[in-house]
């Protein structure tokens, strides 16, 4: 996969995501709160964390959908709410449930893409159709993109955040749904993609999946960032032998009555 030309004036050692004290109410519902962390250029970084931790929050957050009620969340420097239009040039996301348009193609979605990013539709396609053929959906992609099964849409979707090729991947469970094949292939995709210097950020539950991909990782529980570092920092400052271990220590919930 092509190299990821750097920014003008970017220094690879920057941190292309910077969160300080990001904190998001819903009413009385805190689902994030007080949460700071940072992923340098180049990291690829799994956010774990039970259901209803506040993963999801954040990806919208670091997207520009949601604004924070307070702190800061950039993006290579640029604010993810105020500068959401420059920012999506920067970022390829991957949401957990894919929606598209029903009455276009796989194939026309991924050209309006191309479009919309003010790329060379024929070049774009050129460059997307391989990796369309090895997630085993090139044949699919003149079909309506609303009839994919669920699995076929992750991997449109996955094609869709990756066209632009993006400084920065936001795949928010990017393999749930997927079979076994499909499973590596999208890890393999992601993995070139990031020797290429991209950043990714992805979400799982999958404790192995972590430990396969991933050189750091980020805890979240009931809102707040409870563990981070590099795979190898935490399962020594835990005394953990492994991930899952780990997270189930530090996830622990009192049983309900
Ligand atoms: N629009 C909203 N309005 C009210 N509460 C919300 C809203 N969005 C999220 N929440 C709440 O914020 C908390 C975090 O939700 P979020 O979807 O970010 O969790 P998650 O870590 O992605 O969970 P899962 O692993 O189950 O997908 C939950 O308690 C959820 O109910």
């Amino acid at each position: 996969m092509d190299e990821v030309p750097p920014l003008p004036g970017e220094n690879c050692a920057d941190d292309i995501v910077t969160i300080e004290h990001a904190t998001k109410t819903f009413g009385d519902k805190i689902a994030l709160d007080d949460v700071s962390f940072r992923i340098p250029s180049g990291q690829i970084c799994g956010l774990l964390g039970p259901n209803g931790a506040g993963k999801t929050t954040l990806f919208r957050l670091l997207m520009g959908i949601l604004k924070a009620s307070s702190g800061v969340l950039e993006i290579a420097g640029l604010d993810a709410f105020e500068d959401r239009v420059a920012v999506k040039r920067l970022i390829g996301f991957l949401p957990d449930e894919p929606v598209f348009y029903s009455y276009l193609s796989g194939r026309e979605l991924l050209e309006l893409s191309a479009g919309m990013h003010g790329l060379n539709t024929y070049e774009a396609m050129e460059w997307i159709e391989p990796l369309a053929q090895r997630l085993r959906l090139a044949e699919d992609l003149d079909n309506y993109a609303e009839d994919f099964s669920r699995g076929m849409k992750k991997k449109l979707g996955l094609l869709l955040a990756m066209l632009h090729r993006p400084r920065l991947l936001v795949l928010d469970e990017p393999t749930n749904g997927l079979d076994v094949e499909s499973t590596h292939l999208f890890y393999d995709l992601i993995g070139e993609a990031a020797a290429g210097g991209t950043t990714v950020l992805f979400s799982t539950h999958l404790m192995d999946h972590v430990t396969r991909l991933c050189s750091h990782a980020v805890i979240i529980n009931e809102g707040s960032v409870i563990a981070q570092g590099s795979l190898a920092e935490l399962k020594e400052r835990y005394g953990e032998e492994s991930l899952e271990s780990l997270f189930l220590k530090l996830t622990a919930r009192p049983q309900q009555a």
